[in-house]
């Protein structure tokens, strides 16, 4: 598990948050204002292309109705189609608004009887629609190319073909007989001009752009799309004046009010990029998350200092801790915290920390005192163990092996014997008329003569030799003796000897009777070895005493 200080986490986690918050809350006003834009943007279309379609309308309105007033004219309905006065009337219009190409009155046969600056005059114009159309009523349609028309008029600056608006009316005379056609040919220029300027007029961004297009969803104007087909065309534009988001684009549509008992059916749209509609909301948008980013940078470097601040006295308190963990002495944990509970936690510390310290301290003089104890305790057991042992083995009088000694000797000395042909001697000493010591002297210096008799024979003896008492006034050595060998005879008389030339405090001169036996492996056990040397001890006292008798 990943493990970071707590500086780090509160600093993380202050910094994470306060940015997650500032992203949030900058996504979602960022959210209501492309929303906000959007619509005042869709709004700020639809009023462009109402205005727009209303003043196109209003205009075209009114050219059809100078061509109705015209084809009214009193000289007309008579039927002078030829009157001077027409033509007059059809140059003063021409002047007047210079949207006029041409302007003439074509009789029912087609042929234009006299028109404004003589344009077109008597060539036949059965074949246009507008003068078909014009015979059933007033009519206004859609722009077109007139090669005729175009040869005799100043070519467009740009060099594009010059193209026409037609409006017709019917002439009728005072019966209600329709006699011919009044017509006129609007540049299409003066048409986009009128849309180009209220758009303008209305103030919209360089990006809106501006179409014309007809009821067949057919792009009449902006020049470079002519032709195209607007599929996105609203089904009732004019009942329910909006704006749309279409492929990319805000688009608004508005019907065009079309001339009085005319077919004319155009939409005025206004779009603009989505994009470019909504850019200050993306600006706002990214000053938002600029800000937002700039707020959490501050709130992290905030969120920092007061991590900083909050974690050093925890930091301080660890490492003490950790002093205290490996046993360093004269720890202290800092009490002057800022923080409340801070201050109470080092202050338990300190207080625990100084309780086990001390508990520590006791716990290892009682360790130390302990062990003395039982080393001391051990020494004795082993002194006592010692000595139980030295009176377990020994003769407490004498301080010689005692009997239960001696009889494991020689257990083990005939164990010995049997297994390495490892011979042994048993003697048997016994002092002579000791029962008149006691009774002369009394049992105490008979008690000290028993002592002296031990000594000497630990001194005669050798180390390798094991003296022990036997029982009352006799003792026995064991010998270790090779096959052949004289040796424990030799010893034997040089015990009796030895004691017999001693002289013992009060009562003078002691001296002893020895039996000496050989052991035989085939002894079955050592108690054939004592019945020898015993028997052997008897003869030495009954030959005497102070003398050795020895048995092979
Ligand atoms: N002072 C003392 N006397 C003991 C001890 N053990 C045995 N005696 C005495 O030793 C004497 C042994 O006497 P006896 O068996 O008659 O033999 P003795 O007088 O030495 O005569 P012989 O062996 O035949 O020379 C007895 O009087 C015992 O009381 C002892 O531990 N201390």
């Amino acid at each position: 598990m990943f493990k970071a200080s707590l500086r780090s986490h509160l600093t993380l986690w202050f910094g994470g948050l306060s940015l997650l918050t500032l992203l949030i809350v900058g996504a979602y006003v960022g959210h209501i204002a492309t929303e906000q834009v959007r619509q005042a943007s869709g709004n700020a279309l639809s009023d462009a292309a109402r205005s727009t379609a209303a003043l196109l309308g209003l205009q075209l309105r009114e050219r059809q109705q100078d061509i109705h007033l015209l084809s009214r004219e009193s000289h007309l309905v008579r039927g002078e189609l030829d009157d001077p006065d027409i033509l007059h009337s059809m140059e003063l219009r021409s002047q007047a608004r210079a949207e006029y190409a041409w302007m003439g009155v074509v009789d029912l046969d087609g042929r234009v009887r006299q028109a404004a600056r003589g344009l077109l005059r008597n060539q036949s114009v059965q074949a246009r629609p507008w003068f078909q159309a014009g015979l059933r009523g007033p009519y206004t349609a859609d722009p077109h190319e007139a090669v005729l028309l175009a040869k005799m008029l100043p070519a467009n600056a740009g060099g594009e073909p010059l193209r026409f608006i037609d409006f017709a009316a019917p002439i009728v005379d005072g019966d209600g007989r329709v006699i011919g056609v009044l017509g006129a040919h609007a540049h299409w220029n003066w048409v986009t001009g009128i849309v180009e300027s209220a758009v303008v007029r209305s103030g919209s961004s360089p990006d809106i752009e501006v179409l014309i297009v007809n009821e067949d969803g057919r792009i009449l104007y902006p020049e470079r799309l002519a032709g195209q087909q607007q599929t996105r065309l609203p089904v009732h534009a004019d009942s329910r004046p909006g704006w749309s988001v279409d492929d990319d684009y805000l688009s608004s549509f508005a019907l065009v009010p079309p001339p009085p008992d005319t077919d004319l059916s155009w939409y005025i749209a206004v779009r603009q990029p989505l994009a470019s509609a909504l850019q200050p909301a993306r600006v706002l948008l990214y000053k938002l998350l600029a800000l937002g980013a700039l707020g959490a940078c501050l709130f992290t470097a905030v969120a920092y200092y007061l991590a900083r601040n909050l974690s050093r006295p925890i930091e301080q308190l660890a490492r003490a801790a950790q002093q205290v963990q490996i046993h360093h002495t004269g720890v202290s944990f800092p009490q002057h915290q800022p923080v409340l509970e801070i201050a109470q936690l080092s202050q338990s510390m300190q207080t625990m920390t100084d309780s086990l310290l001390g508990k520590e301290r006791e716990l290892e003089d009682a360790n130390a005192l302990l062990e003395a104890t039982v080393a001391q305790r051990t020494a004795a057991l082993t002194q006592a163990n010692a000595e139980l042992l030295q009176l377990a083995t020994h003769d407490a009088l004498t301080g010689v092996h005692n009997r239960g000694r001696l009889d494991e000797k020689l257990v083990e000395c005939t164990l010995l014997l049997k297994r390495t042909q490892q011979g042994f001697a048993l003697l048997l000493i016994d002092a002579d008329h000791f029962k008149s010591i006691n009774d002369t002297h009394g049992h105490a210096t008979g008690d000290e003569v028993l002592v002296r008799l031990a000594q000497l024979l630990r001194r005669l003896t050798r180390a390798t030799d094991f003296v022990a008492r036997y029982g009352g006034e006799e003792f026995a050595v064991v010998v270790p003796h090779s096959e052949g060998e004289q040796g424990p005879q030799v010893l034997a008389q040089k015990i009796c000897d030895g004691i017999a030339a001693t002289h013992f405090d009060v009562v003078g001169r002691v001296t002893v009777s020895i039996g000496v036996a050989l052991a035989h492996a085939s002894d079955p056990d050592a108690a054939a070895l004592i019945r020898r040397a015993d028997a052997q001890l008897y003869l030495a006292k009954q030959s005497g005493r102070n003398r050795v008798a020895f048995a092979e």
